[in-house]
């Protein structure tokens, strides 16, 4: 699997401009690869006390927007995020589509971020971040969401060989970053793709650093801190020789784990 993961420099509360630079990011892109990762809220950004202005109503211009890119150049698309407003309030939702321009999973984010007052102005999701992507069992999380491992863990636990990571990860954090990203791809023995912005806001400036690593905790590809196209390959045959290796998944004791606490 080829995969390009868009470090984009998302603007500030302008959709139309990030819609205008993603288009050309995503038609580059798909020149080498199959899979296509965008960042958390590329749309908006962190423009939270504007978003009943510039949110995107059920999602609907972002979903045509990226069928429609999607199905033209054939490629599978893990759209990042977006803040999505519905009837029941705001949400930050991640969409992955397929070649064909069919939506494969819409996933509301988890775990709101209060460092970023997230939980001011969106609703906590509780749909499964489980997918399918053509044949391979994925999971796909946004930001926060990787510092929660019993949550990743009950979504790798069927066979899921990869983990989507999508992310305005602020820089004053970048060794959490890539530390979280490798321990969960260490303990669930899994790839993990993780797309995060470049650039800054009025608020934060943001780490990049998008990585892709492999079940062993290698590192395949890793950008640096500017707006970039990341290209990794992978294969995916490697997640069962590590699970063999070390049967991490035969190991568990679940019925000692109390993670109701
Ligand atoms: O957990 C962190 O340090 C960053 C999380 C974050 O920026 C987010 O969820 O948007």
């Amino acid at each position: 699997m080829k995969l390009a993961l868009v470090q984009h420099n998302v603007v500030f509360g302008d959709p139309d401009t990030n819609y205008e630079q993603v288009e050309a990011l995503i038609i580059e892109a798909q020149k080498n690869a199959d899979v296509i990762v965008l960042p958390e809220l590329w749309t908006t950004g962190y423009d939270l006390t504007r978003l009943d202005e510039i949110s995107d109503t059920q999602g609907e211009t972002t979903k045509h927007f990226i069928s429609d890119l999607a199905k033209a150049y054939k490629v599978h698309i893990v759209a990042g995020s977006i803040a999505k407003q519905t009837e029941s309030g705001m949400y930050n939702t991640m969409l992955v589509y397929g070649p064909t321009g069919d939506l494969l999973h819409e996933y509301d984010k988890a775990h709101l971020f209060r460092l970023m007052d997230e939980e001011k102005y969106l609703h906590q999701g509780d749909k499964t971040a489980s997918f399918s992507l053509g044949t391979v069992q994925a999971a796909g999380v946004i930001c926060y969401d990787i510092r929660f491992p019993e949550f990743i863990r009950t979504h790798m636990i069927n066979g899921q060989q990869m983990l989507f990571v999508v992310a305005e990860w602020p820089k004053p954090r970048l060794d959490h970053w890539r530390a979280l990203l490798l321990s969960r791809a260490i303990e669930n023995q899994c790839f993990v793709v993780a797309c995060n912005r470049a650039g800054s806001d009025p608020a934060n400036a943001f780490a990049g650093h998008s990585i892709i690593i492999g079940p062993w905790g290698e590192i395949i590809a890793e950008a640096g801190e500017e707006a970039t196209i990341l290209y990794g390959e992978v294969n995916l045959g490697h997640v069962d020789d590590v699970r063999s290796q070390i049967p991490v998944f035969q190991d568990r004791r679940p019925t000692i784990y109390d993670v109701q606490k």
